[in-house]
């Protein structure tokens, strides 16, 4: 798939919970090898939208589709060696080492009857090393900072060697020098092809990082396209309650989103 063409396709996505509409009738594209912002106000329905479009969360109704493939139809375990989703603050009270977290990631592409994969190691070591969680590889889980833990996190989802790559908040505990060095690991990321679909809550920083935006508010796409587009001072202000203006970055000489 060429760069920039469709690559994620939610069609008519809607979905309740106890009841309540929580995502409804969503439709939108993200270009594939890019990366795409999923932005909006607490309880929007980020989070929701990226579980199902990870196939954790069955929608009431409305297709995925990724690279032309339906995901919703796919099985599982094939579906995991194309998607790989970072969740908030998953659970990490497992008693694992880093490494032994991050290669659970390589689980979809293992022979089913065992045998052992060689190259399987080199890719736990290369996404320990992107994720910049190599210092944490030897130490459990538990015993890690909010960042260190999130890191090991996300090491887990390139060991899967995934063509999307869905974040849910994936800045969330890092501290600014951190957080822009994921930003930057997304964006190589995307430029080797791979799909990036990231919830985020810093306009600013998804401004001029991302390529293009979705928004969300009470569950509905409230707009979607190529980032200085979609994002205009009233859209934020209609949705977020707050003023916005765009600017010129004077350290970068690039786009900034000011929000006052
Ligand atoms: N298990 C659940 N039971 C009841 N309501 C839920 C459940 N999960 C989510 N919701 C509700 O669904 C809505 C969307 O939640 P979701 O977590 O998808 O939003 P979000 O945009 O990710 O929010 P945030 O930015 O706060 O993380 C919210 O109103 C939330 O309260």
């Amino acid at each position: 798939m060429t760069p920039g063409e469709v690559g994620l396709s939610v069609t008519n996505v809607t979905d309740d919970i106890d009841g309540t509409r929580i995502l409804d009738g969503l439709v939108f594209g993200a270009p594939a090898g890019r990366v795409t912002a999923l932005l909006g106000p607490n309880g929007a329905g980020k989070s929701s939208l990226l579980r199902v479009v990870a196939g954790i969360q069955r929608p009431l109704s409305g297709t995925v589709h990724f690279e032309g493939d339906d995901l919703l139809a796919m099985r599982r375990r094939e579906r995991a060696r194309r998607v790989a989703l970072v969740e908030q603050d998953a659970t990490t009270e497992l008693p694992l080492t880093g490494r032994a977290v991050a290669a659970l990631g390589r689980t979809p592409h293992e022979a089913l009857l065992g045998g052992h994969d060689p190259s399987s190691e080199r890719h736990v070591t290369q996404a320990l090393t992107d994720a910049g969680a190599l210092p944490f590889a030897e130490r459990e889980l538990p015993t890690l900072s909010g960042g260190e833990r999130q890191r090991v996190l996300l090491a887990r989802a390139l060991a899967q060697q995934p063509r999307l790559l869905l974040l849910d908040e994936p800045m969330n505990h890092l501290d600014i020098a951190a957080q822009l060095d994921v930003l930057g690991l997304l964006a190589r990321l995307a430029a080797d092809g791979v799909t990036v679909f990231a919830a985020m809550h810093d306009l600013a920083l998804a401004a001029s990082h991302a390529d293009h935006v979705v928004v969300l508010s009470h569950g509905r796409v409230v707009a979607s396209g190529p980032t200085a587009e979609a994002l205009t001072p009233d859209l934020i202000h209609e949705v977020y309650g707050v003023r916005a203006a765009w600017t010129v970055n004077p350290l970068t000489g690039k786009p900034l989103l000011a929000i006052g």
